[in-house]
C-alpha cells in the first residue's frame, strides 16, 4: 500500500526494544542508510489482534489471536494498545467488543515465558507493556464489553474487568478469575483494585486468596461477569449490549466513567516505576521462578 505519511521519531526512541515492536507492528520503516529519525507510515498490519470495524454502527470488534491460548505476549499486548488506540482515534468508533479468536479461550493471562529465565531489563520491559495495557483498557473514552468466550484466568480476567460489561459463554469448563496465588505469584495491587471495584472488598479478599476460578454461573453470582449467555449469543449479546451504553451521550458517559475510575489508575501512574522495580525484584527471586517452572511443567505434563 501507498505510503500515507511521514513521522518524525526521535532516534532515541527507535533504539528502545519497546518503540522497535511497536514501529514493527505499525509498519514504520527506518529508511536505508540509517540515520534513523525519519520513518515512513504504512497501513497498520497487525497479526495477533484482529478489528473488525463496523462504521455504520459505529462499533468494532477486536479479537485476540495468539493461539494455542491467547497468552499475552509482548508482542500481543503491543498490538492491543495500538489497536486500541487507532479505534480511539477513529472518530467513526464509539464502541468496541473485546473477544477471542482462539477457540475455548479468551486469554492464558501473562505469557509465563516472558516471566521464566529472562533477564531483569526484559521483565522491566514486558511490565511496563502490562501496565500500558491496562491503563489504556481501563482509562479508554470507548465503551468497552468483554464477550468472554473461553477460560479467562489471570490477566485474561483482569482484560474483562477493565470493560464496562462483560458477557460471558455459558460453559461450566470455561473459568474466570484472578488465579495468581495457585502459581506462588501475587496479584498486583492495580489488578487487586480493579477487582475489589468490580466485586467487592470481601468477595476479592476471598477469590484472591484463594485463587479462584469462577465457572460462569458463579462469576455472575459474585458480580465478576454481567451476563451468562449460550456460546454462540456471546458476540451478537455484547454488540446489542454496546447499542445500549451507546444510546448515552459520549461525553456524559466518558466524564462519569472517568470520575468513577481515575483515582484506581492514579494509584498506579503516581508510582509506575516503583511498579516495575518491585515487579522486578519479585518475579527475579529464585523461589518465584522455580514456581513459575514447575507451573509451566505442570501445564505441558497435562497432555502427556
Ligand atoms: C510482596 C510482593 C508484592 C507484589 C508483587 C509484585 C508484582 C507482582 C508479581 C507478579 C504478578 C504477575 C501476574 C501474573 C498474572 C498472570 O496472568 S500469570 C498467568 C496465569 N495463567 C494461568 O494460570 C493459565 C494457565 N493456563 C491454563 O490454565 C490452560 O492453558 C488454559 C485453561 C488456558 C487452556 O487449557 P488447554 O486448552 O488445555 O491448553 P494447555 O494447557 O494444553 O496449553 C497449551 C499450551 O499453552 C501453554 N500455556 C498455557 N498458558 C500459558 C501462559 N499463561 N503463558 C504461556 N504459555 C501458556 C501451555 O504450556 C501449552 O504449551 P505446550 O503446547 O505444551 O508447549
Amino acid at each position: 500500500m501507498a505510503l500515507t505519511a511521514v513521522i518524525r521519531v526521535p532516534s532515541r526512541a527507535l533504539l528502545r526494544p519497546w518503540a522497535r515492536l511497536r514501529d514493527a507492528a505499525l509498519g514504520w520503516i527506518e529508511p536505508a542508510g540509517g540515520g534513523g529519525v525519519e520513518v515512513s507510515a504504512q497501513r497498520f498490519a497487525s497479526q495477533k489482534v484482529l478489528v473488525e470495524p463496523d462504521p455504520a454502527a459505529g462499533v468494532a470488534v477486536m479479537k485476540f489471536k495468539n493461539p494455542p491460548v491467547n497468552s499475552l505476549s509482548l508482542e500481543l499486548l503491543t498490538e492491543l494498545v495500538i489497536s486500541l488506540e487507532k479505534l480511539e482515534n477513529d472518530k467513526t468508533v464509539r464502541g468496541v467488543v473485546l473477544t477471542s479468536d482462539c477457540p475455548g479461550i479468551f486469554s492464558a493471562g501473562l505469557d509465563l515465558t516472558e516471566m521464566c529465565g529472562r533477564n531483569p531489563a526484559h521483565y522491566a520491559e514486558y511490565w511496563k507493556a502490562v501496565q500500558e495495557m491496562w491503563l489504556r483498557l481501563y482509562l479508554s473514552n470507548l465503551v468497552l464489553v468483554a464477550a468472554i468466550n473461553g477460560a479467562s484466568p489471570a490477566g485474561g480476567c483482569l482484560i474483562a474487568l477493565t470493560c464496562d460489561y462483560r458477557v460471558m459463554a455459558d460453559n461450566p469448563k470455561y473459568c474466570i478469575g484472578l488465579n495468581e496465588t495457585l502459581l506462588g505469584i501475587v496479584a498486583p495491587f492495580w489488578f487487586k483494585d480493579n477487582l475489589v471495584n468490580t466485586i467487592g472488598h470481601r468477595a476479592s479478599e476471598r477469590a484472591l486468596q484463594l485463587g479462584l476460578l469462577f465457572p460462569p454461573t458463579e462469576a455472575l453470582q459474585v458480580g465478576m461477569v454481567d451476563k451468562v449467555v449460550p456460546k454462540d449469543q456471546v458476540q451478537s449479546t455484547a454488540l446489542s449490549v454496546l447499542a445500549q451504553w451507546m444510546a448515552i451521550p459520549d461525553h456524559a458517559r466518558q466524564l462519569t466513567k472517568n470520575m468513577m475510575r481515575k483515582p484506581t489508575a492514579d494509584r498506579l501512574l503516581k508510582q509506575r516505576d516503583a511498579d516495575i522495580q518491585n515487579f522486578v525484584s519479585f518475579i527475579s527471586r529464585d523461589s518465584i521462578q522455580k514456581s513459575l517452572q514447575m507451573y509451566l511443567e505442570k501445564l505441558k505434563q497435562k497432555k502427556g
